[in-house]
């Protein structure tokens, strides 16, 4: 039988620091630990030892822990030898190990084992990844959340769910002649429609979990000379983009990165959108288009004056966009307080005035508050949103009264689900993922 190769790595941060950590993982981890170390180790027990480099001179002095499988962070035989935190000394160490037969490990390649010996899942192992990424604590606590199994298992519970109802319609497919009685009939229309909100639920909380990840990406929009630059200044805080009283003043897509509550919020500023304009402001207006295609949020800043003015124009750019904030801007040109009943949110870009109430909105739109949220990537709303869209066909087959239609959908949504755990791989995943990861990890 082919034997697995022994991996090796440096698993502490590159630089100097107090401990640094070389790591061994696979078959031979224990013989090459026990060589540069010079005596046997026990499992589970933390040696005060002597490492040794290729020539057999004692390089530093540290602690050697060996782990046996499968009770180890990968489930192989692991071996951490923890020197002091000197990269030469590290790197020596290292070089020991590959003399005696381990091959340095790919970036994520722990993980990756960890994963395929079913110590993680995938969404959890990509869990460790964001938690090492975290910006700040709220997305490491979201990982952690993912990183415990909570969006797992409530994947699996879903899968499980989707098994359930296959079955049940598998069953009145091949009894066919034993129609389902109306009662049958809507208990499994019930138990579907109900398994279609459980998705929805999780999907939107993936939504949140993913923009706590990735933050919000929110386009300005509107029509010419409506303050758009102006806002986006007044929120990065700087004069960022250039203002002028000309209508048709931005061409070019302005990108712009603030923090609201510890949520990473791209702004991006676009050229007005109107019908007529010249070449360049045509391919501004394209550019504004195409972002906001792949935008979180529109933030679309109106004249307060004449809300009506360029709305049209702007409307038709926001078909498909996930969440829009309108805005009435230069509220203090108003001459009073505005009629009530005017939709969107009043601000001026000039005074400051009805930002505090936008930033509110902004955070719950980037999952402010969001106590609960795990953590989640796109991949992951994408499955779930496949899987959602899979689940509504199959609802449309078991109204139309064709269950073989409905069972192959709830079929195929199932494998979407497994997607996002791993339980169901298509192979280029699998690369693309843990390539991400840093060494040792
Ligand atoms: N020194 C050290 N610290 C570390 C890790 C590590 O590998 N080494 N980790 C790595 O990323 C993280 C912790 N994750 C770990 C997960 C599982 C096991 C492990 O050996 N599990 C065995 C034994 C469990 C036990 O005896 O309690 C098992 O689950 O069977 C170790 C670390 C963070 N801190
Ligand atoms: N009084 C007042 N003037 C504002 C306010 N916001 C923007 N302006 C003015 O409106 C004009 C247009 O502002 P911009 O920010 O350049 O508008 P824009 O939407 O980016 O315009 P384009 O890039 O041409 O599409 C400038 O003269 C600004 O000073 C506001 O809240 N109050
Ligand atoms: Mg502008």
């Amino acid at each position: 039988m082919h034997e697995r190769d022994t991996i090796a790595a440096i698993a502490s941060a590159a630089g100097r620091g107090g401990i640094g950590i070389v790591r061994l993982s696979g078959p031979r981890a224990r013989h090459i630990a026990e060589r540069i170390c010079k005596r046997g180790l026990r499992p589970r027990q933390a040696h005060h030892v002597r490492f040794h480099d290729r020539e057999g001179a004692v390089v530093d002095d540290g602690i050697a822990l060996l782990f046996v499988a499968p009770a180890s962070y990968t489930g192989e035989d692991v071996v951490e030898l923890q020197a002091h935190g000197s990269p030469v000394v590290l790197h020596e160490m290292l070089e020991a190990c590959c003399a005696l037969g381990a091959r340095r490990a790919r970036a994520g390649e722990f993980s990756e084992r960890a994963w395929e010996n079913g110590r993680l899942d995938l969404a959890q192992a990509e869990a460790v990844a964001d938690l090492i990424a975290a910006a700040d604590l709220r997305a490491a606590r979201a990982a952690r959340r993912s990183l415990e199994g909570e969006f797992s298992q409530r994947v699996d519970a879903l899968a499980h769910t989707l098994i359930a109802l296959r079955v049940q319609l598998e069953a009145s497919i091949d009894f066919s002649d034993e129609e389902l009685d109306a009662d049958g009939e809507a208990a499994l229309r019930r138990r579907l429609d109900a398994a279609r909100g459980q998705l929805a639920a999780l999907l939107a909380a993936a939504e949140q979990g993913r923009r706590l990840r990735d933050g919000l990406h929110a386009v300005i929009v509107g029509p010419p000379n409506a303050g758009k630059s102006s806002l986006l200044n007044a929120l990065a805080g700087s004069d960022r983009a250039i203002v002028t009283d000309m209508p048709g003043t931005t061409r070019d897509l302005l990108q712009e990165t603030i923090r609201v509550d510890g949520i990473e919020l791209t702004l991006v500023d676009t050229a007005g959108l109107r019908e007529q304009g010249d070449a360049i402001e045509r391919e501004g207006m394209r550019r504004a288009r195409n972002e906001l295609a792949r935008a979180d949020a529109a933030l679309v800043v109106l004249d307060a004056r004449d809300p009506e003015a360029g709305r049209a124009a702007v409307e038709s750019a926001l078909a498909g966009v996930p969440e829009v904030v309108w805005l009435l801007n230069k509220r203090d040109l108003l001459p009073s307080a505005p009629a009530a009943g005017s939709e969107g949110l009043l601000v001026s870009a000039r005074t400051g005035e009805g930002l505090e109430a936008l930033h509110a909105r902004l955070r719950s739109l980037a999952g402010g508050g969001g106590e609960g949220a795990f953590s989640a990537r796109a991949r992951h709303v994408e499955a779930l949103r496949h899987a959602h869209g899979l689940l509504g066909e199959a609802a449309a087959g078991f109204a139309s009264a064709r269950p073989e239609l409905a069972a192959d959908s709830l079929r195929r949504a199932h494998d979407a689900l497994g997607e996002i755990t791993g339980r169901v791989l298509p192979d280029a995943l699998l690369g693309h993922i843990f390539a991400t990861f840093c060494i040792g990890k």
